[in-house]
């Protein structure tokens, strides 16, 4: 067994500083030579463990760090889509993960975003609170620790760091974390540390090297075992051409060997596993050597893990970024296993539901998982642009129900010939590059949808009103009835059934009038003149009598149980009132569920 680096990742918002720290940390310990410098992988960069003991100095020995773990091995696309793309099996491919924010910017979309990506993955992370230069009268010390320089501003300055700490240890806690600034953290197990940093001067750098690789110590080393001569097992990063090469695939190795000449499996677009033979296996050439001989790769006979190569292989064309990459051997069935990992993320979708659509394997099941999560139904889930086909289905969907009509794009497009069936049909598509944001989006689309259901609903249920038959004002007695009428509460309608006090049926709305305009509806207090249907005046009611709109049964139940604190108080008094008349008829009248 031998330990491997950990693989950490940085993710965060926009312009919070996430390149400038890689370049910072991979500047710093390439100007360090005499320390031993750093290993350049394709796609990550190594910082072994004497060089970081020899950048952090005292700061390390008093964190007492056991030199078991090689170093630290940072990605170097930085950004959480990145981080969910390089995913292994049943989790993310980063044993760590650094959390950068703004520290005068705090939270932003993206930082919460990544935030539940790591919760999600239950991957360990520390939070750098970055631009700490930015904070107004810091004097920045070029390469200090946080702590050297720290102690040297004023007062105010201070406070005004310590300020900005606890916002931030305010919104972890809010999303269900316990952190602290990481001087201050008892118990690393439990509390999430903030490092205060600036990537720009190097400010709280050491204190991140040595942060992450005490930390792996102490809670990885066991993850971090790996089988030396076990056949590979990695992830692919991009696939690319590369002149004199053809198509290549970088990717990263996690555990075992890999040799010239192993036969790899690995995922195509169209999720097959498709094989193919190593011709080469390159790492990058020095940077010197690069320059001299203009030629970037050198050709290795091995890799051992942790590693980042390049693999020139007949037959590439075709695989995804984010792929599983393993090597064919006699004891696993590798490529059942790699169709298996498809299917984990695909196998649980739901007859009906909404359709995904994202770059790689990694994103598809960090989306999956969080919609999921939200209960949203998924109907299929799959790599690759919107095609015909997707918006085919997703319009037979809309059939049953509209709000599975919809179709959630992470980082993908649409199929340029199918972006007229897209705009004729009523398919709704939701697209970014932030997760978090198109979720959030399609959850407001739904809430809208429900909330114009709920209205027409509302507005087809008849709810309560009363009049008065004005003294004197009885123009005819029936065939029509024609009275004046003062509207006491609610809202009357044209075509409306009325009762009397006694709960007897008197007619119905025929038409109201005002001035020889006729009025579809009238509000509490106007005075109309109404004709009403079927009643005889002197039968039915009187002069002076009030009259109520006959509200059927299950309409009540309905205002009773959802809409009740929708009527007006006027309208609620005289729902009161008319249940009381329909109660001296019939008891039970409006007592028991809606579905009895
Ligand atoms: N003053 C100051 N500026 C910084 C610091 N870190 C980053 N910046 C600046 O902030 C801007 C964004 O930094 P990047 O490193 O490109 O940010 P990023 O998060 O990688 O951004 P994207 O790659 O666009 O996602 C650049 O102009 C940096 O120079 C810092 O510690 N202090």
């Amino acid at each position: 067994m031998k330990i491997r680096s950990p693989i950490v990742s940085v993710l965060g918002h926009v312009d919070h500083g996430k390149t400038t720290l890689l370049d910072y940390i991979r500047g710093s310990t390439i100007a360090d030579k005499e320390a031993g410098g750093i290993t350049q992988h394709i796609g990550a960069t190594e910082i072994p463990n004497d060089t970081i003991e020899d950048i952090c100095g005292n700061f390390i020995s008093k964190l007492a760090i056991k030199d078991l773990i090689p170093g630290l091995f940072f990605i170097d696309t930085p950004g959480h889509a990145a981080f969910t793309s390089l995913r292994k099996r049943g989790g993310a491919l980063a044993d760590l993960a650094v959390l950068i924010v703004d520290i005068n910017d705090g939270f932003k979309p993206q930082t919460f975003e990544a935030l539940n990506i790591l919760k999600m993955y239950k991957t360990p992370f520390i939070v750098v609170a970055n631009k700490i230069d930015m904070i107004f009268g810091w004097e920045s010390h070029e390469n200090a620790s946080f702590k050297e320089s720290f102690n040297q501003q004023a007062q105010s300055v201070k406070q005004e760091l310590e300020n900005k700490v606890y916002e931030i240890v305010g919104t972890l806690y809010k999303e269900g974390f316990q952190s602290e600034r990481f001087d201050r953290v008892s118990d690393f197990a439990s509390q999430i540390s903030i490092i205060p940093i600036s990537a720009k001067s190097g400010e709280g750098i050491i204190e991140v090297l040595a942060m992450l690789l005490g930390l792996a110590q102490e809670y990885l080393t066991e993850q971090l075992e790996i089988h030396e001569d076990a056949p590979a097992k990695g992830t692919v990063l991009e696939i690319k051409e590369e002149t004199g090469l053809g198509m290549t695939i970088d990717a990263i190795i996690y555990d075992g060997v890999l040799r010239t000449n192993d036969e790899l499996a690995l995922m195509s677009s169209s999720n097959e596993v498709l094989t193919t033979n190593i011709r080469s296996i390159l790492r990058p050439l020095p940077l010197e050597e690069m320059r001299d001989s203009k030629k970037k790769f050198k050709k290795v006979d091995e890799v051992v893990a942790a590693a980042g190569i390049k693999i020139a292989a007949p037959n590439l064309d075709d695989v995804v970024s984010g792929s599983p990459l393993r090597v064919v051997n006699e004891e696993e069935d590798v490529k059942e296993e790699i169709l298996k990992e498809i299917e984990d993320i695909t196998i649980d979708t739901e007859d009906e539901g909404i359709l995904v659509k994202a770059d790689t394997l990694g994103s598809l099941e960090a989306i999956v998982k969080l919609l999921k999560e939200l209960n949203i139904p998924i109907r299929s889930a799959d790599i690759g642009d919107v095609n015909r086909r997707d918006i085919i289905n997703s319009s037979i969907a809309l059939e049953e129900d509209d709000a599975h009509g919809a179709i959630i794009a992470f980082n993908v497009g649409v199929h340029p010939n199918s972006l007229e069936d897209l705009n004729k049909s009523d398919v709704r598509l939701f697209e970014g590059d932030v997760i978090y944001q198109i979720i959030e989006e399609y959850e407001e689309w739904i809430k809208q949808k429900e909330e114009a259901k709920k209205k027409a609903f509302y507005d087809a249920i008849v709810k309560p009103a009363k009049f008065m038959v004005l003294p004197k004002l009885i123009f005819r007695q029936s065939k029509p009835a024609i009275v004046g009428i003062e509207s006491l509460s609610g809202t009357l309608k044209q075509g409306q059934k009325l009762v009397n006090k006694n709960g007897e049926i008197v007619g119905s709305i025929a038409s109201m009038e005002d001035k020889g305009e006729t009025l579809p509806d009238i509000t509490r207090g106007q005075r109309v003149a109404m004709a009403i249907k079927d009643a005889i005046v002197g039968k039915h009611f009187d002069e002076g009598d009030e009259l109520f709109v006959d509200v059927p049964e299950k309409h009540y139940k309905f205002i009773e149980r959802e809409f009740k604190d929708k009527l007006t108080e006027d309208e609620f008094e005289t729902l009161y009132e008319f249940l009381e008349i329909k109660r001296k008829q019939e008891p039970d009248w409006g007592r028991f569920g809606l579905f009895e």
